[in-house]
């Protein structure tokens, strides 16, 4: 596949800056949706099979490549298979919505205190989801320092997140945390960080040129943001949504703003390898045009 053509002017300028001036490009991904396809098990998801060799042909062509995502910076980089990886020495994770932070080149995950929130909620939140009442198939993932409720493989997914909304706020919000809503997914995490400001930050220390974003979730509304944000200062950037490819509905919160809307996962893959295709990528992540 070639790379398809942005829908809007802000997105097609975005797209041009990062193909004139690549090694100032950062190209930010999320990771669950977008470079690993939704599984029931959030345990099972993996970065889909070719994201890895794309990746590793476009991270030497730019600026960097960054992950930004929900999921514990370590457990994204086991999951995408990041680590160790030739071509991929330039890769930074940002976990935890920006709370974490893995570089390839160091191999060291950097990150805060625990709150202590999340030792009072992991302790209180087997009782205090029975006491809502028993919804068969809800579960905890404790991420160490946030506390989800998945809500996927209940009898009634939405049912189960629609009631546990409220009262998970409630219980958030009286010990000093807050809700991340995501797909059939709330967590409870620390306030002070989020996509847009964890990826406002990255582009400022790189310095960047231009930015492309890629999401599909609730929490890359942040991130949306933040790029809408810099293109109004200035910075160009390319929005693009990875779209379901099962029956669940698109994400009207990031469809209607995203630039490029491809197919899940496999889609995006297919996008970072057009892109490294037009900058000159060969299989060993050398640039044809390099100096
Ligand atoms: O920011 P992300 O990289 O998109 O991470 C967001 C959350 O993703 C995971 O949950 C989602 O993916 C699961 C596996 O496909 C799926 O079962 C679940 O329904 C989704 O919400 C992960 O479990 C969370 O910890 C992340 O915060």
């Amino acid at each position: 596949m070639g790379i398809p053509e942005p829908s809007t002017p802000a997105g097609a300028a975005g797209l041009a800056a990062l193909l004139a001036e690549p090694r100032r490009a950062v190209v930010a991904l999320d990771f669950d949706g977008t470079l690993a396809p939704i599984v029931a098990d959030p345990d099972q998801a993996r970065a889909h099979p070719d994201a890895v060799p794309a990746l590793a042909r476009l991270a030497p062509l730019v600026d960097t490549v960054v992950v930004v995502t929900g999921r514990p910076a370590g457990v994204a980089v086991r999951h995408g298979g990041f680590a160790g990886v030739p071509g991929l020495e330039n890769l930074t994770v940002l976990g935890h919505y920006g709370a974490e932070r893995w570089d390839a080149r160091s191999g060291e995950v950097h990150a805060p205190a625990v709150h202590p929130g999340i030792a009072a909620v992991r302790a209180e939140l087997p009782g205090f989801l029975d006491s809502e009442g028993a919804w068969q198939g809800v579960w905890i993932e404790d991420k160490g320092r946030a506390v989800a409720v998945h809500t996927r493989r209940a009898d009634d997914p939405e049912a189960a997140f629609a009631a546990l909304d409220a009262p998970l706020h409630e219980l958030a919000a009286r010990n000093g945390l807050v809700v991340e809503p995501g797909r059939m997914v709330l967590e409870l995490r620390p306030p002070g960080v989020d996509k847009g400001v964890a990826l406002t930050g990255f582009l400022t220390e790189r310095r960047a040129g231009s930015v492309l974003y890629a999401g599909d979730d609730l929490g890359d509304i942040a991130a949306f943001d933040a790029v809408e944000k810099l293109r109004a200062s200035g910075l160009p950037g390319v929005l693009a949504y990875s779209a379901p490819t099962t029956d669940e509905p698109p994400l009207a919160a990031i469809a209607g703003r995203a630039d490029l809307v491809v197919p899940g996962p496999a889609g995006v893959v297919a996008l970072l390898a057009a892109l490294a295709d037009r900058l000159g990528g060969t299989a060993s992540g050398a640039a044809a045009s390099a100096p």
